[in-house]
């Protein structure tokens, strides 16, 4: 049976990026998968003073809110490496959280997909037409775990 999830405080929360799991990436530690999202889009542009903004954030919704203004310039390649960089962060929480790593490899072979009523490619949007490319970097992240022995035995 498929798993939506979408909110972090919703059932399976802790699948969204919004969840309140931080992650150290080259040695920067960010609040949630989102900020670390959302400032990624500056990296090497003119509006890269937006980064340490985004990461001082509060609330990964103000992350978004910030990632996604318009007046702002959002680095050239950003829909080619989008998803890289997001594989990068979902693996990152996962391997660095064992109480939602144990919940995501509980899920076996579940389909996940994100319940997003307007992301269309993140999540399935209102009509389930869309990628769903979180779902998909979950189940792959689940898929990598599974092959590291000593973080998945319990599962075996
Ligand atoms: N608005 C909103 N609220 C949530 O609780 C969500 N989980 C999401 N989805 C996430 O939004 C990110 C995409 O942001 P961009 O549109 O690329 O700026 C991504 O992390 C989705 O999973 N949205």
């Amino acid at each position: 049976m498929t798993i939506y999830f979408y909110k972090a405080y919703e059932p399976y929360g802790c699948f969204s990026n919004f969840s309140p799991h931080g992650i150290t990436i080259e040695g920067t530690y960010w609040t949630t998968v989102e900020h670390y999202y959302q400032a990624q889009k500056f990296v090497g542009t003119p509006d890269a003073v937006i980064i340490p903004v985004i990461h001082a954030v509060e609330t990964p919704e103000q992350a978004a809110a910030l990632g996604r203004c318009h007046t702002r310039q959002v680095r050239s390649d950003w829909n080619e490496v989008k998803t890289k960089v997001m594989q990068q962060a979902v693996l990152k929480k996962f391997l660095t959280h064992a109480d939602i790593r144990e919940i995501l490899l509980a899920t076996g072979d579940r389909l996940l997909v994100e319940n997003s009523p307007t992301d269309y490619f993140w999540g399935c949007g209102a009509d389930q037409s869309g990628q769903n490319q979180l779902g998909k970097i979950l189940m792959s992240v689940r898929e990598e775990i599974r092959k590291l022995p000593l973080l998945s035995v319990a599962y075996d």
